[in-house]
Parts: structure tokens; sequence; C-alpha cells
């Protein structure tokens, strides 16, 4: 059996799931955001060995969760590796076992808006939906493609307000979503990684 960071019933935790190649400030405020508006106690980053939609093979896991470790220095963050240590490529897969793991903990699923965009995509993606809560960050260029995705249709009549109440989402009975809306970020690893090597074919 893996270790898990400490948890016990009760604990309001998000699952803070991504490819963090390499994690940025955006990654940082997508955290920070949850932790704080939703009133949890702690957020597991959980870095996947590979985003199963991707094609192209990140950095590896060993040098992404180094890089995380030098930028995520809160108390109430976790930098974990719970996906390839129990070999799951699926968030289904990964969230199956923690609330398996873990009874009486309460599980959040913290994403941004792109990925609220493309979640019907996802393995089972209505299933994770009635697993856990959902609260998404909104991000420059994906606030209406979010909020018309078919997980934002599908689940309309679920949708959480985001304000002061949105202190209490994380006690929500599954499916249950809420879109945080505020100050926003707009880096991406993918601009990150351009213009890393733009830098190094000018060396
Ligand atoms: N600037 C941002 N604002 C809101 N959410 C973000 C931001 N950057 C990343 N996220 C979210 O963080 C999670 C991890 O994202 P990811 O590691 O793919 O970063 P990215 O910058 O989108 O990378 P890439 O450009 O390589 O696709 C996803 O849920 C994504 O929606
Ligand atoms: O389970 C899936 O089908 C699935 C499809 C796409 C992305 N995900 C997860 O979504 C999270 C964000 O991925 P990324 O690459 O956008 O940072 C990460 O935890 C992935 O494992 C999961």
């Amino acid at each position: 059996m893996i270790r898990l960071p400490p948890h016990r019933p009760g604990m309001r935790i998000g699952l803070y799931g991504g490819s963090f190649d390499p994690p940025h400030a955006g990654h940082r405020h997508v955290a920070e955001t949850a932790l704080r508006r939703l009133d949890l106690d702690r957020v597991w980053w959980i870095v996947t060995p590979g985003n199963p939609l991707k094609e192209r093979h990140p950095a590896s896991l060993p040098e992404r969760l180094a890089a995380m470790r030098a930028m995520v220095r809160h108390p109430a963050m976790e930098i974990t590796d719970i996906d390839s240590a129990i070999g799951s490529r699926y968030t289904i897969d990964t969230i199956r076992y923690l609330v398996r793991r873990c009874p009486g903990v309460r599980f959040v699923w913290v994403m941004g808006a792109d990925s609220l965009a493309g979640f019907h995509r996802w393995r089972d993606w209505r299933a994770i939906a009635r697993l856990v809560p959902i609260a998404v960050v909104d991000r420059p260029g994906y606030t209406l493609g979010a909020l018309h995705s078919r997980m934002a249709r599908t689940f309309a009549a679920k949708r959480r307000p985001g304000g002061a109440a949105a202190r209490v989402f994380a006690s929500s009975r599954a499916p249950a979503w809420v879109f945080l809306i505020g100050r926003r970020s707009n880096l991406s690893s993918t601009a990150l990684r351009d213009k890393s090597s733009k830098v190094g074919s000018m060396r």
C-alpha cells in the first residue's frame, strides 16, 4: 500500500492533478484559489506521469516533482506522485482509489477552465462528476468554452454558487461543481517551454 500525505476523516482536501511541465505561478494561483475560496484543509498536487490525451511526452517525473517542490512551499500543500505510485493513467482510477483508501475525507477535484472545456473527453467523466465535487478556476481564453462545455450543460442543475457560499462547497454531495471567477493568470507551460527553447536556440 502506498503512503499518502497525512489526512483524517472530516478533512477537506483538494486534488489538483496536472502535467506541470514545467510548473508555473498560474498553477500556484489555482491551488491557492481553491484552498482559500473553498476553505480547504489541504491541497494534494498529483503529478501525472502523462496526460492520456496529450501526445507529447513531458519531462521526467522526478524532474517535474523537484521543480514543483522548489516552487510550492506552503504548509497546506502536498506535492505527490500518487498517479504513478498506484499505476493510474486515468483520473477516475485515482479518485476511486483515494475515496476507498480515505473514508470520511471530503475530496474535491480541482482544475482550470480549459480542463472543464474538454472534460467530456476524459475516461468516465460522468462517473468522476458523480464521485467528487469539482471546483474549476477560471482561465483567460477559456471562460465561455468551459461554461458551455458538455460537462457544464450535463450538470447545469448541479452548479453551486462561487461567492461566499463556496466555503461549504467541499461538503456538497456529488455531482456538484463550482466555477471560481476572480483574479486570473494567463501563464501556461506551453509558453514557458516555447520561451526556453527560443532562449536555448539564441545561445
Ligand atoms: N493559468 C491558468 N489558469 C487556470 N488554470 C490553469 C492555468 N494553468 C494551468 N491550469 C490548470 O492547471 C492544471 C494543470 O495544467 P497543465 O500542467 O496542463 O498546465 P498548462 O499551462 O495548461 O500546460 P500546457 O500549456 O502544457 O497544456 C489543469 O487543470 C489546468 O487547467
Ligand atoms: O482521465 C482522463 O481521461 C484524463 C484526461 C486528460 C487529463 N486528465 C488529468 O487531468 C489533469 C490535468 O492534465 P494536464 O495535462 O492538463 O495538466 C491530470 O491529472 C491528468 O491526468 C485525465
